[in-house]
């Protein structure tokens, strides 16, 4: 199938967000755009009958919260953003009736939390906030003001109170976790549950159903261990080792087991844990990566995963049987497919380091020698792993070999690894990135003439650094969202990536202004002579569009014609299914023409 067919099955292909069960573990609810419209759906999982059609047009067109069940099973909670403001509504659906009340309002930007065991209080995180909404007479209070409170993870079963991470220091490096005592929706007393050490990572995460547990998950020297809090005694045990890092996720309903995401650098699998005997069994879920998991009425999994072929499914593990089975899989009654991506790590050196990607190739020809695209992800700590990934098929789809590189600042390879961009901005991942396109260069079956350098946001900068600083190596260049000055980003942009500017080139413009502007595509921008599609979001709030706009005109100017100009009515992700659409059929075309 060529780029159109797949083009045509991506619009096709249903999007299935926030899959939960219900506390007792016998109903899954999800959004889904089957309609195409985007509407709430609940299904048994035990008879796994047809799902439910919940509302019929009352949800926004974009899932921007996770759904959240009442306690009783009676009703779900559903977050609503007002219009274009950051600010959100929260409601609930009886699910006898199908009425909506709306239970919250004017919440801060946001994401909702666990609602109480009684189904009164709905924990609601912001950025470094933490709130609690009565659901009845909707007030809202602040918890934890003077510290920075990082999210609410859980209820205790006991006290009337939530388990939260809090840092009591600046830059937020140390983080412990507290128990918040609630009066209403007011704290009334706070203590330190648990720490690891000064400097280490300790996170909050789900209290067991009988209240003795509370699963934390600890970073500290370079590995993510699960730790277990006996709420009864104060007692602590770590109860994971191994190599993988290990992130605790859930208990069994009766409290002898425990569900743990184990993370590589490109897979992520599920494991059990009985926690009487410490004793591990992976949980057989195929090479890919497992996002989520809960136990149902049953003691079966239910998990959520994706690999490179298969868009993400929730899946049934059934505990006795040990068979998976797939609950909702959007792929299912989409006509066409997916070209067949064959997909294998890739390695290869870049001055003294080890550099991993993925590498998907098309169906061999005899004696094809085929374009391939480098594609780069954002950040720059994000990561590429074995995933669902639409561009990878339609690219691949379009002929090309798709590299996906894992350069020096990615997550997972460790924190030297990941912080070896700190003050070389441009630098050394840069390189890293010459260097998948040299070692591309040298494989049979691929044209090294012909090498695309394609990626998003920080990937985006990369792309417009590659096609400036090492033209020689590219054929063409699509870069979205990218970062093309960083001194006018850093005035331009959130708080929050302003900070994390200073942190990655070790402060700010006014005391480093050589540091970013060496940095800084717009300052090369002469040396860009290849094709370029450029694609940005107009409402991006972390690159605003004058980061494209300046550079577009600077080629203008310099009597480029090469540059396609593309802007989206996005924000920085690409949220709504028609944009999406829009970008990929733009990138197909663009594609097309270097054929
Ligand atoms: C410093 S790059 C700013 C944009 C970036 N997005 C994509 O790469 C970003 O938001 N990065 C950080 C802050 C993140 O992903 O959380």
């Amino acid at each position: 199938m060529g780029p159109l067919g797949i083009l045509s099955t991506l619009e096709q292909l249903p999007a299935v967000y926030s899959p939960a069960l219900s506390h007792d573990g016998t109903k899954l609810a999800y959004y889904a755009d089957f309609t195409g419209r985007m509407e709430l759906y609940v299904a048994d999982v035990r008879s796994n009958s047809a799902p439910v059609q919940i509302t019929s047009g009352e949800l926004p067109d974009v899932v921007e919260a996770p759904l959240r069940w009442m306690p009783d099973g009676a009703g779900i909670l559903i977050v609503k953003r007002l219009g274009a403001s950051p600010e959100s509504s929260a409601w609930c659906i009886d699910l006898r009736t199908r009425e909506m009340r709306q239970v919250a309002e004017e919440m801060p930007a946001g994401t909702p939390g666990r609602v109480s065991p009684e189904g009164r209080f709905l924990i609601w995180n912001a950025a470094l906030e933490v709130y609690i909404a009565d659901i009845e007479s909707g007030e809202l209070c602040r918890i934890g003001q003077g510290m920075a409170f990082m999210q609410a993870s859980d209820w205790s079963r006991i006290g009337g109170g939530v388990y939260v991470t809090a840092s009591d220091s600046e830059p937020l490096r140390n983080r412990d976790v507290y128990y918040v005592q609630l009066d209403g929706c007011r704290a009334t007393a706070m203590q330190k549950v648990y720490s690891s050490g000064p400097e280490t990572m300790d996170l909050s995460g789900r209290v067991s159903h009988d209240g003795r547990w509370l699963a934390i998950t600890t970073r500290r020297s370079d590995r993510t261990w699960a730790v277990l809090a006996d709420l009864v005694t104060g007692s602590t045990t770590t109860v994971t080792g191994g190599t993988l890092d290990a992130f605790p996720l859930t208990f069994s309903r009766d409290g002898s087991r425990m569900l743990v995401l184990e993370e590589s650098p490109v897979t992520v699998r599920l494991a059990e844990i009985a926690l009487a005997t410490r004793r591990r069994r992976v949980i057989a879920t195929g090479k890919g990566v497992v996002y989520d998991a809960d136990y149902t009425a049953d003691n079966d999994v239910v998990y959520v995963a994706s690999d490179p072929r298969h868009a993400p499914r929730v899946m049934l593990h059934d505990s006795a049987g040990h068979a998976a089975s797939a609950l909702v899989d959007p792929t299912r009654d989409v006509p066409g497919a997916f070209p067949t991506v064959a997909t294998r790590k890739a390695r290869f050196t870049s001055e003294n380091l080890c550099i991993e990607g993925l590498l998907h190739a098309p169906a061999e020809r005899a004696g094809d020698r085929r374009p391939a695209v480098v594609l780069l992800h954002g950040g720059p700590s994000a990561r590429d792993r074995l995933e669902w990934n639409a561009l990878v098929q339609l690219i691949v789809g379009s002929g090309f070999t798709v590299l996906q590189v894992n350069y020096r600042g990615s997550a997972g390879y460790g924190d030297a690894f990941e912080h070896l961009n700190v003050r070389d901005v441009g630098g050394g991942d840069a390189r890293d990135v010459a260097a998948a396109a040299r070692w591309l260069q040298d494989m049979p079956g691929i044209d090294g003439t012909r090498l695309i350098c394609v990626g998003g946001s920080y990937g985006g900068y990369l792309v417009y650094r590659q096609l400036t600083r090492y033209s020689d190596l590219w054929a063409a260049g699509i870069a979205w969202m990218g970062i093309t000055d960083w001194t006018s980003l850093y005035y331009e942009t959130t708080d929050a990536v302003r900070l994390y500017c200073r942190a990655l080139f070790g402060g700010g413009p006014s005391e480093l202004p050589q540091m970013y502007m060496e940095a800084s595509p717009i300052h090369d921008v002469a040396r860009l002579t290849a094709p370029i599609l450029m694609i940005h979001g107009k409402n991006d709030p972390r690159v605003p569009v004058t980061q494209a706009r300046r550079f577009r005109d600077r080629l203008l100017e310099l009597g480029r014609h090469n540059v396609c100009y593309v802007e989206l009515d996005e924000g920085h992700g690409l949220t709504a299914r028609a944009a999406r659409i829009r970008m990929y059929k733009k990138i197909a075309e663009f594609l097309h023409s270097l054929l």
